[in-house]
């Protein structure tokens, strides 16, 4: 974590950074290709905020097109309205202008595209599912676009083990159908499960409803197969719990979003499927009580906790609105659900039972509702896995993802809602409560740059202020890079920029993204 003083120096840096490059940008190419080639308003805005203008890559040709028609028949994609939907990301705030999606099945195919893009020093943009919300997964210019969306395949599965190894491009949810008939599960679970991929999880270390349960994918993969940026294919896909041999080169690849290395395969440790599963949706009336039943619940409970999530009546009167879906607990400024997965129904019935009781005897909660089947489970869990989906209705958001000490998590929802008054239509704070990360979102009509300006970088800074993260499970992506030093010193800022220039000299991969590129730094 960056010390108040680096943080101090960093905001400078960035400062410098801005005034420099922003100046060049003006005068160069990137505001006109953009324009020229139809992105959208905000894409322009931030590349002329942040002074992202394009690389000096090498133009498709109708050659490079006719070399992967060759390479890959009938997986080279090249029409306009077929490649659109690949150019946009899901919140449709960034898009970009590629002409070309290559679909390889194979290891060995994405091994030749890569080789032959570092030759001809081609951009790409490695894809999954498309579901990230910080402009990660989609082209800013004409990056020549590598979906995996047909590396669907599961390798194997080792029901004595748990291990999976599967291909990068399958989606988190068949994984989890697919060993659910096991009696396993995938480790993570996530809102965007029905279209997300796990090399695309694993891209971004994804973080999601089970965390705190099953622990982040830094632990639980066991092994990943990685395609480098000349095409070399580096084989760390594992299946051994332990093994010190040298540096664990996998967790370079994890949440490096696509920069370092396409992932191809993955190899990971899947947990028991739970024999029995409750939900509890409480309703607290303040964030005070929403932080006191998640110690007590997490005393009463122990082990069998698997998941504590918040959500402010904000949040829930938006999911009621815009999707029609109607909450049991109502009257509370205030929501969390409370997960249980343990082995024996009665025994966990009973223990939550006991809590709830004492919780309401204490006033910690006034009003719940208790889902011990399935139907009634998922009912309860869309009321906050669809919060994203229904703050889309509300026109542009604004979203950051925060880790916070948990005791300060909601102050910064409580500070930014005096801060911007009535210029925000919306600010919604709700999250991983059990892992102190706080979804802070704001909502408007729609885009505006002065609007942009009050948040940012006060929302930075204010983290920074309490030793926070400005990225706690999306990612830097395009949209938030140019603020990594809030939470990381400059020193470790530029140790990431070397491991970038040695595994992607030419810098083809996931360009102008995580990492503030070499050239701009360079400016400071
Ligand atoms: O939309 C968001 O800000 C959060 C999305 C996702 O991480 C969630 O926890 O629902
Ligand atoms: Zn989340």
């Amino acid at each position: 974590m960056a010390s108040t003083a680096l943080w101090s120096r960093g905001a400078a840096w960035l400062r410098s950074c801005r005034g420099t490059a922003l100046q060049r940008g003006r005068s160069r190419e990137a505001p006109g290709v953009l324009r020229g080639r139809g992105c959208c308003r905000e894409v322009v805005a931030t590349c002329e905020r942040y002074a992202v203008r394009r690389l000096p890559f090498a133009r498709l040709a109708d050659g490079d097109v006719a070399f992967f028609e060759r390479l890959m028949p009938g997986r080279v994609v090249t029409g306009e309205e077929e490649v659109k939907p690949f150019n946009v990301d899901w919140l449709k705030s960034v898009r970009g202008c590629s002409q070309l999606v290559l679909k390889p099945q194979t290891t060995a195919e994405v091994s030749q595209i890569l080789r032959y893009c570092h030759e001809r020093n081609l951009a790409v943009n490695p894809q999954g599912g498309n579901t990230g919300l910080v402009g990660g997964s989609v082209p800013v210019f004409d990056e020549i676009i590598l979906s995996t969306a047909l590396m669907n395949q599961i390798i194997s599965f080792d029901k004595v083990s748990g291990i999976l190894v599967c291909q990068a491009g399958c989606v988190l949810e068949r994984l989890n159908e697919y060993l659910e008939e096991q009696g396993f599960i995938m480790p993570l679970d996530l809102g965007a499960k029905g279209s997300c991929h796990i090399g695309g999880n694993v891209a971004t270390n994804a973080g999601g409803l089970r965390l705190l349960r099953y622990g982040s994918l830094r632990g639980t993969v066991l092994g990943l197969e990685v395609v480098q940026a000349d095409g070399s294919a580096l084989d760390c896909l594992t299946s051994l719990r332990k093994d010190n041999t040298g540096y664990d080169l996998k967790q370079l690849f994890i949440g490096s979003e696509g920069t370092l290395g396409v992932i191809t395969a993955v190899s990971i440790l899947c947990p028991q499927k739970p024999k029995a599963v409750n939900l509890a949706f409480l309703g607290c009336q303040s964030f005070a009580k929403v932080l006191e039943t998640f110690t007590t619940c997490r005393a009463m409970l122990g082990e069998i906790l698997s998941a504590y999530e918040f959500m402010d009546e904000k949040c829930m009167e938006l999911v009621e609105r815009h999707l029609k879906l109607s909450s049991p607990v109502t009257d509370s400024p205030f929501y969390v659900l409370i997960e249980t997965s343990g082995s024996n129904s009665t025994h966990d019935e009973e223990k939550l039972n006991n809590f709830l009781e004492q919780a309401m005897a204490s006033g910690l909660v006034t009003d719940g509702t208790v889902a011990t089947d399935d139907k009634k489970i998922k009912m309860l869990w869309s009321l906050r896995e669809r919060i994203t989906e229904a703050l889309t209705h509300e026109g542009y958001v604004y979203k950051y993802d925060i880790s916070l000490p948990v005791g300060k998590l909601y102050d910064l929802v409580t500070d930014m809602r005096a801060r911007l008054g009535q210029s925000a239509k919306n600010v919604v704070g709700y999250g991983h409560l059990g892992d102190g990360n706080l979804h802070l979102n704001i909502t408007a009509e729609s885009y505006s740059h002065s609007l942009l300006d009050a948040i940012e970088p006060f929302v930075y800074e204010w983290t920074a202020r309490y030793s926070g993260s400005i990225s706690a499970e999306h990612g830097l992506g395009f949209k938030k890079k140019q603020f990594i030093q809030y939470s990381k010193p400059r020193e470790a800022v530029v140790l990431m920029q070397q491991f970038k220039a040695m595994l992607d000299p030419k810098g083809i991969l996931n360009p102008y993204k995580t990492l503030p590129s070499a050239l701009e730094s360079s400016t400071c």
